[in-house]
């Protein structure tokens, strides 16, 4: 069994306003992981991650780091931890290394120049040690968020939603950046709200919305187990309504009429495939091309939310 590395048992929020921002959160983390919490606005991220930082007390529950308790040993616990925030948070006359160095003294960490030196170039931040916060572009600004997180050397790197309002390919950066910390031995917990970006990096994945966490699964398990698959024929002339005769395959008509589509279970032992094309056949609906695609993370996600919902 991999080792457990940060444990919430039984967490909840209840703010002033009587908000219930967290409901019962139970949820382990392994060493060395990359966990994806995926929610939507308001859903209870930040407040998930704020009880684990020890900024916010949990109404119920316990949270251990490291197995320290994160309330009641709040400074070896938040030692454990770097915390990589939505907002800049920097002091934008500062240079890069002074920034970074000054945020290791904040734990009260001597100074360890090889290590910072190393990380600065992890994060190709090393040529640039000289320069100010404020010459940097978003993408380098971002970089420095993470080598403050990591200055002291924590256990565990928490990214608050690390590539919102980037670009796609500032994005991609980042992603390969997040990769090659884990590389390190780094365990990451990241929040994000795009399923492309949990779908992308994440080996486990952990919904949560309303402050319920609504599921925690292995990434290829979840998409595996979930995972549906479609089959688009695209018809060679279009059709009004399906026909009764195909009702046993739910199909649905898309594109104008144009395409007939048939969402299978590809894990199933019968598809319903070649019983399919066989009747199609027989009725003379003949179609120009066939093409299948597998459901995404998001395709789960919106099924899972939607039910929740009914
Ligand atoms: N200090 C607070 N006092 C009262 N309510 C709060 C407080 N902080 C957050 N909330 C509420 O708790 C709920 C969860 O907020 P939280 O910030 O944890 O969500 P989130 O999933 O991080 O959302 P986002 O993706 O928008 O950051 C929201 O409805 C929010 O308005």
């Amino acid at each position: 069994m991999p080792e457990t590395i940060l444990a919430v048992r039984g967490v909840s929020k209840t703010y002033g306003s009587g908000h219930h921002a967290l409901d019962d959160v139970t949820l382990d983390i392994r060493r060395g992981e990359i966990f994806a919490l995926l929610g939507p606005n308001g859903a209870g991220k930040s407040t998930l991650i704020n009880t684990i930082c020890g900024v916010v007390t949990p109404t119920a529950g316990t949270i251990t780091v490291g197995g320290h308790d994160a309330v009641r040993d709040y400074k070896p616990s938040r030692m454990m931890i770097g915390l990589v925030p939505q907002e800049l948070s920097v002091d934008m006359f500062e240079t890069v290394l002074a920034t970074v160095k000054f945020s290791r003294r904040l734990f009260g960490r001597s100074a360890h120049d090889a290590y910072i030196e190393q990380l600065l170039r992890d994060l190709s931040l090393w040529d640039k040690r000289g320069a100010k916060i404020m010459e940097l572009s978003g993408g380098m600004k971002r970089r420095v968020l993470i080598a403050k997180a990591l200055s002291h050397e924590p256990d565990i790197l928490f990214l608050d939603e690390p590539t919102a309002g980037v670009d796609v390919s500032l994005r991609r950066d980042m992603w390969k950046l997040i990769g090659s910390l884990r590389e390190r031995g780094v365990t990451i917990i990241l929040t994000t709200h795009y399923i492309e970006e949990a779908e992308e990096m994440a080996d486990r994945v952990g919904v949560i919305t309303g402050g319920k966490l609504l599921l925690v699964e292995d990434k290829a398990e979840l998409m595996k187990k979930l995972g549906k698959r479609e089959m688009d024929l695209a018809l060679q002339e279009p059709m009004e309504a399906i026909p009764p005769e195909l009702a046993e395959w739910h199909l649905s008509l898309e594109n104008d009429g144009h395409t007939l589509r048939y969402v299978f279970d590809a894990q199933a032992e019968r598809t319903g495939i070649p019983s399919l094309l066989r009747k199609l056949n027989d009725l003379e609906i003949g179609f120009k091309d066939l093409e299948t695609s597998k459901s995404s993370l998001e395709d789960i996600f919106v099924g899972l939310t939607a039910k929740k919902a009914g």
